[in-house]
């Protein structure tokens, strides 16, 4: 088993693109560790890097201690499956399942266990003697697993393995690969940039945006305790709200946060308010989940129901408060949903650089601050309609607990906790 680290990685093509930028992560033996973030986003580069499919520019990348810059894939001990983990056609699943054990010289009667074993954990028992022709593609993805994972490697490599699956077969194949690999204990690398796929599955997950890491931790506290507005607003299930607040403070009253003609109090009791001292007289993104607002008669916040979203299992409510709020739409710029086909933003992207169409794309921006107005203000969550209607003028406070606090960075100004 293995343990991954890359130490101030950075890969630029020979075309000049910076794809990832001072990448410094460790992933300790037998993790099962997410890399999220848009298309673009250099996951993949990642990826094919600790593969050794790609060459690393600058920085180390060392395998269970050993400097592996330079190892040929072949020494890696490592596997890898793709979006569409291609089979063997002509060669039945038991046959694809064994391949690299008889590849490696092994007697296949010795084998035969545990391919039983293996195609028995992944549900594909039955399929062993069909051909891949036959199979559906969860089918043909369990056997892409089945053969990466025979010969019991140190690392597990998966590049988007469910994207090309529908959404029920997605979640259930999600969650057998979450327990395959944990009760394997094999170090695992997984690629996405579905937010689900990444919190449900991962121990831990790094965000990357333009090739530069944002946050790393567990998925509770990526998602709780996010180190930048990116990070926030990327994993967006339900939606957050990311508001311009200008910083007073008051040396008997704490600090007050100036959202549109509204205030909010935080008292010195809160760590916070400390960190915020020295942006007095300067703004700040306060970011508040839609399920951190709730309606009060004595809340802080007061506005105007806009509209009334039915999703389902809850409501959102929308709400015109006069707040100014961070542009979210530029962080959805590098969102595959955004862009068309899956897999064409990258190729289009650089095809258009090697042509001298358009010049290297620019090093990650500041995360964009200015404030600027939707149709409709902030966002909060209802389980039912709770009386509310469209139209009337309603108060809200705030779980204070849970507000976050951005600087003009992008990054927490207060202390994240990892
Ligand atoms: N061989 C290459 N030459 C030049 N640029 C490349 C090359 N391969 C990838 N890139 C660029 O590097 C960036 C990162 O690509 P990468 O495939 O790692 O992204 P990704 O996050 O995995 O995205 P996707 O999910 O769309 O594959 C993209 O802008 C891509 O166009």
């Amino acid at each position: 088993m293995t343990e991954v680290v890359l130490d101030a990685v950075n890969k630029v093509y020979p075309d000049g693109f910076h794809a990832v930028r001072d990448l410094t992560l460790r992933v300790p033996d037998g993790e099962l560790f997410v890399l999220l973030g848009p298309s673009g986003c250099g996951k993949s580069t990642v990826l094919r890097m600790v593969a050794g499919l790609e060459e690393i520019t600058s920085g180390s990348l060392w395998l269970s201690g050993r400097l592996a810059n330079h190892l040929p894939p072949r020494d890696r001990d490592l596997a890898m499956v793709f979006q569409n983990g291609a089979l063997y056609p002509h060669r039945n699943v038991r046959g694809n399942i064994s391949f690299p054990l008889e590849v490696a010289g092994e007697n296949a009667a010795d084998s035969h266990e545990r391919i039983i074993e293996l195609s028995r954990a992944l549900g594909i028992e039955e399929t062993l003697n069909r051909l891949p022709s036959t199979l559906s593609g969860g089918q043909r993805q369990r056997v892409a697993m089945g053969r990466a994972l025979i010969r019991q490697p140190g690392i597990f490599l998966m590049d988007e393995p469910l994207s090309n699956l529908d959404a029920g077969l997605r979640t259930e194949l999600r969650m057998e690969i979450g327990a395959l690999v944990r009760s394997v204990g094999v170090t695992t690398l997984y690629v996405t940039h579905d937010q689900t796929e990444a919190l449900t599955l991962a121990d831990r997950v790094a965000i990357l945006r333009r090739g530069i890491l944002q946050d790393v931790g567990t998925p509770q506290q990526v998602y709780d305790d996010p180190a930048t507005t990116f990070t926030a607003a990327f994993l967006s299930a339900p939606p957050i709200n990311l508001v311009r607040a200008s910083v007073r403070a008051d040396q008997n009253d704490g600090v007050r946060l100036g959202i549109g003609g509204q205030e909010l109090h935080m008292p010195w009791s809160d760590p916070r308010a400390t960190a915020l001292v020295s942006r007095h007289g300067s703004s700040v993104t306060l970011g508040i989940r839609a399920d951190a607002l709730r309606p009060d008669p004595d809340g802080q916040i007061s506005g105007r129901v806009r509209a009334l979203e039915f999703h389902g299992h809850e409501w959102l409510a929308h709400v015109e408060a006069g707040v100014a709020l961070v542009d979210t739409e530029a962080f959805r710029d590098d969102e595959p949903q955004q862009t068309g086909q899956e897999g064409e933003p990258g190729l289009l992207r650089r095809f258009l650089r090697t042509t001298g169409i358009v010049a290297e794309e620019a090093p990650a921006a500041p995360v964009p601050h200015g404030g600027v107005h939707r149709r409709s203000d902030l966002v909060f969550r209802l389980e039912s309609r709770s009386g509310i209607s469209v139209g009337e003028t309603i108060r809200l406070s705030i779980d204070a607990e849970r507000m976050l606090l951005f600087g003009e960075d992008g990054r927490r100004v207060d202390k994240v906790e990892r």
